[in-house]
C-alpha cells in the first residue's frame, strides 16, 4: 500500500459527515431544525492559505453530476465569508478538469458530496479525494434527500435579492444539478452551521462554463500564478507582482481573476478601455488611489449584516455593532470614489461611478444617521473601538444609555486615577495599557526594577523582553465595572441595532454592486499602477500571436540583472515551436512569459513588451519540470507522464501549451522517443505549443512537419573558456556546439577525455546530417510547408489592410522569395543525390562509432547518441503523415 492510498483513507475517514437521515424540512421555516444543531461532525483543520494560496475563507460547496461519456456536474459555492452563492454546471470530460479547476479557483473549505457517490466510488468522489490536500478542503457525505430542485428554487427565491431572483431562475433553468446542489448546501448551513440568511439578502449568481480560461491545478502551480514555488510566503509570483490593490475586495478579485482568466473578447476590451483612461489621467488616478484607502472590506461587513445568529449572544451583539460603525466608514467612503472617476469617458469606469452615485448612497446615510452618532468612526485599536461601541447608538433612542454611559465614562476616569496613585506611591513610571483578553494591565521598562523588586500589591506579572506587565487587584476591579458598564450599553444599544440592521437589509443589493464596483476599480487602478511603473502596453485580441520584445513580468522585477527582452510569433503554420538551448540559456523563462502574458492579456491587463497580440485562449496547460535533480527526475517520471496524457485528453485548437523538458527523468534513447510521440499529437491538436528539449534530435526530425518552427536561446561561445548567455530567441535549432563538451573544458575534465570525446561528436553529427539529407520524403515534406507557408501569407493578405500598389510590390517581393526558396531546396535534393552514393561507407564508421558514443553521450547532455538510426526513420514516417495532412488541408 502506498503512503498516498493511506493519507487518503486518512484523510477522508476523518472528514466524512453524514447528516441524519430524518425527514429533511418542506419548507425554509426555522422551525423544528434545532433537533440538528447538536450534531458533530470531526473536520482536519484548514490551514490559513491552501496550496494555491487562497485565503482561508467558509466556503461550502455542493458537488453532484450525472455520469456518462461526457459528465455534466453540477456546483454551488456557498461564501459563509462573503455572503455570495455562486451556481455552476459544468460539462466535463472524464478527468473532470474544468470542475477541479473550479474547486480550486473557490477553495472551498468542505465539499458536500451525495453519500451514494462515495459507496460507488464514483471517478469524481476519487478525484475529489486525491485532491483534497492541495484544495485545502473537508469531505462530507450528505444524504440524498436533501438535494432536491425545488427546495433549491425555494432557496433561491426566498434568498436571492428581489431584482435578480427572475434572472437567476431563468439562468438556472434546464440546470438541475447546480440547483440541487445549492440546495444541499443551503440544508448543510442551516443544519450543521446554524446559520440562516434573513430574506431577500444573498447575492445570488449563474457562472457559465464557457466564460474562462480553464488552467489546471498543475499549470496553476508551475506558472506561479498565485504562489511562488519555492516560498510560499513570497510575492513573486503573478498575482504578487500584479497586486497593487488597496482593498481587500480587489484583492480578492484579481486572484479569481488570476486563476480564470476571461475569454470573451468584448469585456476585456471595455477592461482595456477603462484601464487606458486611468492609466493616462494622472489626476483621476491619483484621486482614486487616495479614495480607495480609506474603504474597509465591504463584503466582510455586507455578508456579517445579512447573516442571522441562530443563538444571539453578547459577543454577537458587539460583533453587529462593530459591523454598523465599519458600514458608516465604508458608506462614507464612497462619495471620494464618485468624485475621482468624474469626467470618465470609458463605458466600465462610467458604470463603476453610477454604481457609486450619491442618490443611491443617501438613503443609507440618513438612516445610519438615525440611529448613530454623528462622530462615530472605526477604529482599530480594541480600546478605541470599545469606546466607539459605547458612544455608537443616539442617547434618544433609549434613555437608560446616558445612565450607563455616565458609570461608564466614571469608571474610565477611576482607572487613569489608580494609575497616576500608584506612580506617586511606588514612584515607577507606568503606562496604562488594553487588550480585549486582559482588559486594562500595566507596563513598565525592566530597567526601573534593576535594584529593587516590585512591590507585592503588583499581580500577575509577566516579563516582555525589555518591559514588565502587571495588574493590581483594584485596576482588575475597576476594568471589571468599566466592562459591566459597556456589556449594559451594549445591550441597551442592541435592539436600536437590530432595527437598523433590518433597515438596512433592503439596501443590500446596492450595497453589495458597490462592493463590486469598488473592487473592478480598484484591480484597474492596480493595473494602472504597473501600466505606469513598469511600461506595460495595451495588447489586442487577435488570431495571431505575436509579441515584439516582451518580457516575464515576475523574473524583470524581481532580478538584479537587465532582463532581455524577445519576440514571439505564432500562427497555424508556427503553432509548434521547439526551443533549444544549452542549460541556463532561458529556454524557461522564454515559453513561460509567454503564457504569463497571455493570462495578463485575458484578465485585462496591459503587457510588458513593445507591441502585443493575442488570440484568445481558452485551455492554458503548462507542464515545467520544476526540480532539476537527478533524484526528482527519476521519481517525478511518472507524474509527467500523467500530467501530459492529461494535456493531450483536453487539448484542442484554443489551447496554449508550455513543455518543458519532458522526457528527461528516463534513458535518453526512451524520452526522445516518448518526447517525440507526445510532440506529434501536439502538433496534431492544432493548439499553439512551446516545447523547449534539450533534444536537439527532436527538434532535426520534426523540423520539416508542417506547423514546426525551430528556436533556439543564443550563447556566445567564442571564447574557448567560457559561455556567455544572450537570452536572445534565434531561429532555427541550436548549432552542434556541443554545448556539453565546452561545459566539461570550463569545469575542467582530462584533455584526452575531451578530445576523444569531441571526435565522436563530430563524426555522429556528420553522418546525421547526410542522412537527413538524403531522404527524399524529407524534400517533399520541405517543399510542401513551403506551399503551406505561402497560402497563409496569401490568406493574411486577403483580409489584411493592404491594397492597390502596395500589394502588388508586395505580392510580387512573396513570388520572388518563394521562388528562391523553392530553387533552393531543389539544389539540395541534387546534391543529396550524389551524397547517398557515399553514405554507405560511412555508415560503417557509423556503427563502429556508436558504440563508444553511448559513453561519451552521457557526459555530454542529452545528445542521444544511440537514438540516431530510430530518428531518421521517423523522420521519414512522419513527413510522410504529414503529407497526408497537407493534402487535406
Ligand atoms: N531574457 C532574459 N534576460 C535576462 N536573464 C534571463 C533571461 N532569461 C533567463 N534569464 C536568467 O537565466 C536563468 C536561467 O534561465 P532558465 O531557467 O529559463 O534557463 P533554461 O534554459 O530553462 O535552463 P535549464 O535548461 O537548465 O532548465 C534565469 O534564472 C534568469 O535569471
Amino acid at each position: 500500500m502506498t503512503s498516498r492510498s493511506t493519507r487518503i483513507s486518512v484523510s477522508s475517514s476523518r472528514s466524512q459527515l453524514h447528516l441524519p437521515a430524518s425527514p429533511a424540512p418542506a419548507s425554509s421555516s426555522n422551525a423544528g431544525y434545532s433537533q440538528y444543531s447538536s450534531y458533530e461532525y470531526s473536520t482536519r483543520p484548514r490551514t490559513a492559505m491552501s496550496t494555491i494560496g487562497v485565503e482561508s475563507q467558509q466556503i461550502i460547496c455542493a458537488i453532484s453530476e450525472s455520469r456518462g461519456i461526457a459528465p455534466t456536474v453540477g456546483l454551488a459555492f456557498v461564501n459563509l465569508d462573503m455572503g455570495e452563492a455562486v451556481l455552476s454546471q459544468i460539462p466535463d470530460s472524464q478527468s473532470y478538469v474544468r470542475t477541479l479547476h473550479k474547486l480550486a479557483v473557490f477553495s472551498p473549505s468542505k465539499i458536500l458530496i451525495l453519500d451514494t457517490a462515495a459507496k460507488t466510488k464514483s471517478k469524481l468522489f476519487c478525484l475529489i479525494e486525491e485532491n483534497l490536500d492541495d484544495l485545502n478542503s473537508n469531505l462530507i457525505l450528505l444524504d440524498r434527500r436533501y438535494w432536491a430542485e425545488t427546495t433549491g428554487v425555494e432557496f433561491i427565491e426566498q434568498l436571492g435579492f428581489v431584482q435578480d431572483v427572475d434572472s437567476i431562475k431563468m439562468s438556472v433553468d434546464g440546470n438541475y444539478f447546480s440547483v440541487c446542489c445549492f440546495a444541499a448546501a443551503m440544508k448543510f448551513i442551516e443544519l450543521a452551521l446554524n446559520k440562516t440568511f434573513p430574506p431577500h439578502s444573498l447575492r445570488i449568481r449563474y457562472e457559465a462554463s464557457e466564460g474562462s480560461m480553464m488552467t489546471d491545478l498543475s499549470t496553476i502551480r508551475s506558472l506561479e500564478l498565485i504562489q511562488n514555488l519555492q516560498n510560499q510566503k513570497s510575492r513573486d509570483c503573478l498575482f504578487g507582482v500584479l497586486n497593487e490593490t488597496l482593498t481587500p475586495m480587489g484583492s480578492r478579485l484579481l486572484r479569481s481573476n488570476v486563476l480564470q482568466p476571461l475569454t470573451d473578447q468584448q469585456t476585456l476590451d471595455t477592461r482595456y478601455d477603462a484601464l487606458e483612461e486611468l492609466s493616462t489621467k494622472e489626476d483621476m488616478f491619483f484621486a482614486t488611489r487616495a479614495a480607495l484607502k480609506t474603504i474597509l472590506d465591504a463584503d466582510k461587513i455586507l455578508t456579517h449584516l445579512i447573516i442571522i445568529p441562530t443563538k444571539p449572544s453578547l459577543q454577537s451583539t458587539e460583533q453587529s455593532i462593530n459591523h454598523i460603525i465599519m458600514l458608516k466608514q465604508f458608506v462614507v467612503s464612497i462619495q471620494p470614489v464618485y468624485e475621482a472617476l468624474t469626467g470618465a469617458k470609458s463605458v466600465m469606469l462610467k458604470e463603476i461611478r453610477r454604481n457609486c452615485t450619491p442618490s443611491s448612497i443617501d438613503p443609507i446615510k440618513e438612516l445610519i444617521d438615525e440611529f448613530v452618532n454623528e462622530d462615530i468612526t472605526y477604529a482599530k485599536q480594541p480600546l478605541e473601538l470599545r469606546n466607539q461601541r459605547t458612544y455608537a447608538v443616539k442617547s434618544g433612542v433609549n434613555g437608560l444609555l446616558d445612565v450607563a454611559r455616565q458609570t461608564y465614562k466614571e469608571a474610565n476616569i477611576d482607572v487613569h486615577d489608580l494609575v497616576d496613585e500608584l506612580q506617586e506611591t511606588h514612584k515607577l513610571q507606568l503606562d496604562l495599557k488594553y487588550d480585549s483578553a486582559r482588559q486594562y494591565y500595566l507596563s513598565l521598562n525592566a530597567s526601573e526594577l534593576e535594584d529593587r523588586n516590585l512591590p507585592s500589591v503588583f499581580i500577575n506579572v509577566i516579563r516582555k523582553n525589555n518591559k514588565v506587565e502587571c495588574s493590581t487587584l483594584d485596576l482588575r476591579k475597576r476594568s471589571q465595572k468599566i466592562s459591566d458598564s459597556h456589556t449594559e450599553v451594549l445591550l441597551m444599544s442592541d435592539k436600536a441595532i437590530q432595527e437598523l440592521i433590518g433597515e438596512i437589509r433592503v439596501y443590500m443589493s446596492v450595497l453589495f454592486k458597490v462592493s463590486e464596483s469598488i473592487a473592478m476599480l480598484d484591480v484597474l487602478s492596480s493595473f494602472a499602477h504597473n501600466v505606469t511603473l513598469h511600461d506595460y502596453i495595451r495588447p489586442r485580441i487577435t488570431q495571431t500571436l505575436g509579441i515584439k520584445a516582451g518580457r516575464h513580468p515576475i523574473k524583470e522585477k524581481v532580478q538584479n540583472t537587465p532582463f532581455i527582452p524577445n519576440d514571439v510569433f505564432a500562427t497555424q503554420q508556427s503553432r509548434f515551436q521547439i526551443i533549444t538551448g544549452c542549460n541556463m540559456s532561458g529556454k524557461s523563462t522564454y515559453i513561460r512569459s509567454i503564457a504569463l502574458l497571455s493570462v495578463m492579456a485575458q484578465i485585462g491587463c496591459f503587457v510588458p513588451a513593445e507591441f502585443a497580440a493575442f488570440p484568445i485562449i481558452k485551455q492554458l496547460f503548462a507542464r515545467i519540470s520544476i526540480d532539476d535533480s537527478i533524484e526528482a527526475n527519476v521519481s517525478t517520471f511518472a507524474a509527467e507522464m500523467r500530467e501530459t496524457a492529461f494535456i493531450l485528453r483536453n487539448i484542442d485548437k484554443n489551447s496554449l501549451v508550455i513543455i518543458d523538458e519532458l522526457g528527461r527523468g528516463t534513458s535518453p534513447r526512451d524520452g526522445l522517443a516518448i518526447a517525440l510521440a507526445i510532440a506529434e499529437a501536439l502538433v496534431e491538436s492544432r493548439a499553439l505549443v512551446w516545447f523547449a528539449t534539450h533534444f536537439r534530435d527532436l527538434a532535426k526530425i520534426l523540423a520539416e512537419r508542417n506547423g514546426v518552427v525551430n528556436k533556439h536561446l543564443a550563447v556566445d561561445m567564442s571564447d574557448a573558456d567560457k559561455m556567455a548567455m544572450l537570452y536572445k530567441l534565434t531561429d532555427g535549432v541550436v548549432s552542434e556546439e556541443h554545448y556539453g563538451l565546452q561545459l566539461a573544458k570550463v569545469m575542467p575534465l582530462p584533455p584526452d577525455v575531451i578530445e576523444y570525446a569531441t571526435q565522436v561528436a563530430e563524426k555522429l553529427h556528420e553522418q546525421v546530417e547526410r542522412r537527413k539529407k538524403a531522404s527524399k520524403a524529407v524534400i517533399v515534406g520541405r517543399k510542401r510547408k513551403l506551399i503551406l507557408g505561402l497560402r497563409e501569407e496569401l490568406v493574411h493578405a486577403c483580409n489584411g489592410a493592404m491594397e492597390g500598389p502596395v500589394l502588388q510590390s508586395w505580392l510580387q517581393e512573396l513570388q520572388r522569395e518563394f521562388g528562391v526558396r523553392m530553387t533552393a531546396i531543389e539544389r539540395e535534393a541534387d546534391e543529396a543525390d550524389l551524397e547517398s552514393l557515399a553514405m554507405d561507407d560511412d555508415m560503417a564508421d557509423f556503427e563502429a562509432v556508436t558504440d563508444d558514443a553511448a559513453s561519451v553521450s552521457r557526459r555530454d547532455g542529452y545528445e542521444a547518441t544511440g537514438s540516431e538510426e530510430m530518428s531518421t526513420q521517423y523522420a521519414e514516417s512522419t513527413i510522410e503523415d504529414d503529407n497526408n495532412i497537407a493534402d487535406k488541408y
